[in-house]
């Protein structure tokens, strides 16, 4: 099966500072993969480079054969990349529904599943239909990170790169987010890179996993393999047993 997603030697950073040292790796299409690693590896510096937004200084990025690491940040998505930010980065001036239609892109041809569409967004996160018509500032956490997902969703996307969508929500909400991204990545299929602080519950929920230190990679492999073998992802992580 052709790759959807191919990294190889990335190197990259803030301005002269090099934070990924050679970073290679892969995603099959319809695959899930776990970024992982201790605080300040690189994680979200990966995911940004991926998505364009820091300096790149070595490597090339696939998406489904095409050429990314040449292409502007606004370029990419139209590419396939779907980026949900740790800021969220919706609109806050703008309702619910004005956040989801502004950024609303049909599908690709010869999609096989259903595109994804504001109503498919509401039907996936009702509390969203709810509150259509609230402003991006009326939104609690939960919801704007609903809202930040289905504005990644509406771009239909061929790649989804969440950076820990679960961070400081409450665990009934983080329960209602991880059953939302599992049947967006399991049942239609979608690929993405998600980066999580509990590797545990996002292990469960993808195919394979990387484990990111000092801007390396130290583990690309199966997610249920390094699920099965805590001590070996602890020691990984940097936790003290
Ligand atoms: N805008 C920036 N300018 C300069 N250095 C930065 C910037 N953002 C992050 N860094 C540095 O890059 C390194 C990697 O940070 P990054 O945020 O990618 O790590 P992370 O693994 O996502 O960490 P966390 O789990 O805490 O979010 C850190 O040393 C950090 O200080």
């Amino acid at each position: 099966m052709a790759e959807l997603l191919n990294v190889q030697g990335l190197s990259a950073g803030y301005g002269e500072a090099v934070v990924l040292h050679e970073v290679s790796l892969s995603i099959d299409p319809g695959q899930t993969l776990a970024l992982l690693g201790r605080n300040g590896t690189g994680k979200t510096t990966l995911i940004n480079t991926l998505a364009g937004a820091t300096q790149q200084h070595a490597g090339s990025i696939l998406l489904g054969g095409q050429v990314l690491h040449k292409l502007p940040s606004h370029e990419r998505a139209a590419a396939g990349i779907g980026w949900v930010p740790q800021e969220r980065n919706i609109f806050k001036s703008l309702t619910v529904h004005e956040n989801l239609t502004a950024v609303a892109r049909p599908a690709r041809a010869g999609r096989a599943s259903s595109p994804w569409t504001p109503a498919r967004v509401y039907e996936l996160f009702p509390r969203l239909a709810e509150r259509k018509s609230n402003l991006g500032t009326q939104l609690s956490g939960g919801e704007q990170q609903m809202l930040a997902l289905g504005r990644a969703l509406v771009l239909n996307p061929t790649l989804l790169l969440l950076d820990e969508p679960c961070e400081g929500l409450a665990p009934i909400i983080v329960q209602e987010l991880l059953r939302a991204i599992r049947r967006i990545t399991r049942e239609e299929g979608l690929s993405a890179i998600i980066v999580e602080q509990h590797p545990q519950a996002i292990l469960a929920i993808s195919d394979t996993a990387a484990v990111l230190d000092h801007g390396t990679v130290v583990y690309a492999g199966s997610a249920r393999s390094l699920q099965e073998q805590p001590a070996l992802l602890d020691k990984l992580l940097g936790v003290a047993r």
